[in-house]
């Protein structure tokens, strides 16, 4: 527990430049007393009057939504950030009522966040101004606004102008706030209040209640999604939230400082801000992996925003789905830019089992194109044009060597046959066929042409490492997540995949259509499959390389905003894969450098800066931890900082009690050592409970605390992001061992339990089991 509820709002109040500021009074240095439970009851009573009143507001509001849901979310649009004008405010209420529509469709999550209205502000527009006469207004914040009959504001949405106060009031500068009042709702139930005071001498007609919503929120149970903060945003965080979109915002700061939620919060403000631009534009949010968008993906629809397009990194490219995590070794080959050559050489190297040369008979003439020239024609073309759209330039240079092999006749006539000649276009076909990038990969599935396409760039084992994983790929039918990155390299490179025109279509051609998938055009087929079966359902195929050629690749998208989280650890080539999708785009990017698995920091800033290129950047630290508890994040600090001592170590602000607990086993008792481990937290806390394991005991632990429903088994690097109310740490040596990130892995792993957190270290020649705790 916080160590005192005034102490804990004097540490939860800090400025972003970390300027002490004067805290909010809460209920017991105010007065000196605790509200009665009578007094609290009527507020509570006031409180559910008003809410229940919004609740009526908005049925009718959905039904005249149905009406003009049609133009309605194009309405709304202010970039304003001072007071809203009224015919504003009309226009975003009018929007807001729609919206309404996808709020109710959500109306299950009411029990898990805070309901629809959290916030309520007195204000005396008098405040500071010497003998003035009071100037009293009641504002209430939700995560909608509404209006009543009379176009007056039953609730302003959390994001616009007139709701800033909430976040940015502080007693130093309270925006003529007095009090600041945080509701806890059960779906329309009003549950409880919780106060803060701007000022020292308030109004005697105004109770105060509570110890601080903020510790309440952070004492909560972990769950197994992110919830938003909307009803708790802190000041420093609100900087970030709503500053203006233009150009770079970059968030740092360490672990659990709500760098994640704040960017998700961002996220739902730009929409509201300039909505016609960002639903239009669209806006990505990429993460690390896929249990980190399960994890936050309800972030944004309990703010009411469903259009945000979530991705991992394994998933940026349409068309192909990677879960698959290579070792970190080839990680890094595959995501270094000196893949770039080998990927570079091999899109536009000779199809492999294509013909070597050409051999026709033209306008009577035996026509002869060699080796070599045609060679020289591919490099050629491939200097002007993409190689799925250079057919035509191709037809073009080889009519030209075919007429040089001959020099007989009429050179016009002699083109005009050569032309759309039966034997060239089927020569083309396999010489120059429509090339899946996915495809190319696989090519490098032969040991002889990684090595040769990867000479001067990578080293011959990296070129075998890479041939590997691709057989790998080809067996077991499924990409790794660095190989999204070179997919989309490669599709950059070799530009989208044209279909055939079918009307063009004869009958020889279609037998060579239906059988080009040995020269390396599955997808071509495979696409016009997947369409017939009809329009975007894939079937699995049950054959491995299929499963690898499903699907069509898509021209990437391109975002009005991008948002990246984890960016510490993008590879360099997964920042090139970002850069083509926000080639016009602002961007948010949250990182924390300690955090890092990636070794190569300097070569990933270079790639990162090439994605930003030359927008204005502006940076917001955040320097609170809100996640763990103190007693595991000082433990967590001390670690990482024997190793980086220049860590961004953030302060965290709520207190247990609780020490994190050590134990030592045998590791051959690593199994019984574990399971009693998770039998303790069980106890211990409400929520989930993560055994975090290096690899080694990975098989042996999968099934640890299975029939309970609260306890995953996962690896460090699938914990990034995400947390959990306690953590099994087993082998922290190990964890740092295994992993290139070393120690900055074990850091990420160290800091992702909120309440509880129990190392089991192991000692592999030891025969003692249950040595006693260490330290
Ligand atoms: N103002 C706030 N009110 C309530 N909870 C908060 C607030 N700010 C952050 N939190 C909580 O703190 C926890 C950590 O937040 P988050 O995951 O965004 O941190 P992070 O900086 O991205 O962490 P990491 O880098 O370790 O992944 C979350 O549970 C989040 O809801």
């Amino acid at each position: 527990m916080c160590a005192g509820a005034p102490w804990c709002a004097v540490r939860l109040v800090r400025s972003r430049k970390g300027r002490a500021e004067r805290p909010p009074v809460t209920a017991a240095d105010s007065s000196g007393r605790r509200a009665t439970s009578a007094e609290v009851a009527r507020e509570i009573a006031t409180e559910q009057a008003h809410v229940d009143l919004v609740y009526a507001e908005l049925a009718k509001a959905q039904a005249r939504a149905g009406l003009v849901e049609a133009d309605g979310l194009a309405r709304g649009r202010t970039d304003r950030t001072g007071d809203v004008r009224d015919e504003e405010l009309t226009g975003l209420f009018e929007r807001d009522a729609l919206v309404f529509n996808a709020a109710r469709r959500r109306s299950t999550l009411d029990t898990q966040y805070e309901g629809l209205v959290f916030g309520r502000l007195d204000l005396d527009h008098a405040l500071g101004k010497d003998d003035a006469q009071p100037d009293r207004e009641v504002r209430y914040i939700g995560r909608l606004g509404v209006r009543d009959d009379d176009y007056e504001p039953l609730v302003v949405d959390w994001r616009a102008p007139a709701a800033s106060a909430f976040y940015r009031a502080t007693p130093v500068e309270p925006m003529d706030v007095v009090r600041r009042r945080v509701l806890r709702c059960k779906g329309p139930d009003v549950v409880g209040v919780e106060d803060d005071l701007m000022v020292t001498d308030p109004p005697d007609d105004l109770v105060v209640v509570g110890d601080g919503a903020l510790l309440a929120a952070l004492t909560r149970s972990r769950g197994a999604q992110m919830r938003d903060i909307v009803a708790t945003i802190q000041r420093h965080q609100d900087e970030a939230i709503r500053a203006p979109a233009r150009g770079i915002t970059e968030i740092t700061g360490g672990p659990g400082t709500g760098k994640t939620v704040v960017a998700l919060h961002r996220a739902a403000y730009l929409l509201y801000s300039d909505r016609r631009r960002f639903e239009s534009g669209g806006i990505l949010v990429v993460g690390p992996s896929a249990a980190y968008t399960a994890y936050i993906e309800r972030v944004l629809p309990s703010l009411g925003e469903e259009s945000v397009t979530l991705r991992s990194l394994g998933d940026v490219v349409d068309g192909v789905t990677a879960t698959r995590l290579d070792s970190p070794e080839l990680a890094a080959t595959k995501g270094s830019l000196r893949i770039r050559r080998l990927l570079s050489r091999a899109a536009g190297g000779r199809v492999p089992d294509g013909p070597t040369e050409f051999r026709a008979f033209v306008a009577g003439k035996a026509v002869r194109v060699d080796t070599r020239t045609l060679d020289r024609i591919r490099s050629q073309v491939l200097r002007n044009h993409q190689r799925n759209l250079a057919r035509g330039a191709v037809e073009a240079a080889l009519g030209e060597a075919a007429w040089a092999s001959v020099r007989e006749g009429d050179k016009a006539e002699f083109m005009d046959r050569f032309d759309g000649h039966l034997e060239v276009e089927a020569f083309l076909d396999r010489w120059w066929p429509q090339v899946d990038p996915r495809e190319v990969l696989l090519w490098l599935a032969a040991p002889e042409l990684a090595l040769r396409h990867g000479q001067g760039a990578i080293s011959p084992e990296e070129a075998e490492a890479f041939s590997a994983s691709m057989r790998e790929a080809l067996a077991e039918g499924t990409w790794s997540v660095a190989d999204v990155a070179l997919i989309d390299d490669l599709a950059a490179r070799l530009g989208p995949v044209q279909d055939a025109p079918a009307e063009e279509r004869g009958f020889y051609e279609i037998e060579e259509l239906e059988d080009v998938s040995q020269f390396g055009v599955a997808e071509v087929g495979g696409g016009r499959a997947a369409r017939r079966a009809g329009g975007g359902v894939e079937r699995q195929s049950a054959d491995p390389r299929e499963r690898l050629l499903q699907g069509r690749i898509g021209t990437p998208g391109e975002y009005a905003h991008v948002l990246v989280d984890e960016a510490q650890d993008l590879s360099p080539m997964q920042w090139r894969m970002l850069g083509r999708r926000g080639r016009y785009s602002s961007w948010t990017v949250v990182g924390d450098a300690a955090q890092a698995s990636w070794g190569d920091a300097a070569e990933a800033a270079r790639a990162r800066d090439e994605a930003f290129g030359t927008q204005p950047r502006r940076d917001f630290h955040m320097d609170t931890n809100y996640r763990n508890a103190r007693e595991i994040f000082d433990y967590a600090a001390r670690v990482v900082r024997e190793q980086v001592p220049d860590a961004d170590i953030p302060h965290a602000v709520r207190e247990t009690g609780v020490d994190p607990v050590e134990v030592t086993a045998r590791a051959a008792d690593v199994r019984t050592a574990v399971a009693s481990a998770v039998e303790g937290l069980l106890d211990e806390v409400e929520g989930s409970i993560a055994v975090v394991t290096p690899s080694r005991y990975a098989a042996e632990l999968a099934a640890v605390g299975e029939e309970t429903g609260r306890v995953v088994v996962v690896d460090p690097m699938s914990t990034k992001g995400l947390e959990y109310d306690a953590t099994v740490i087993v082998d922290p040596d190990e964890i740092v061992r295994e992993s290139p990130g070393g120690i900055r892995v074990l850091y990420v792993a160290l800091t992702r339990a909120a309440h509880r957190m129990t190392l089991v270290h192991l000692d592999q020649n030891g025969d003692q089991a249950g040595d006693p705790p260490r330290d």
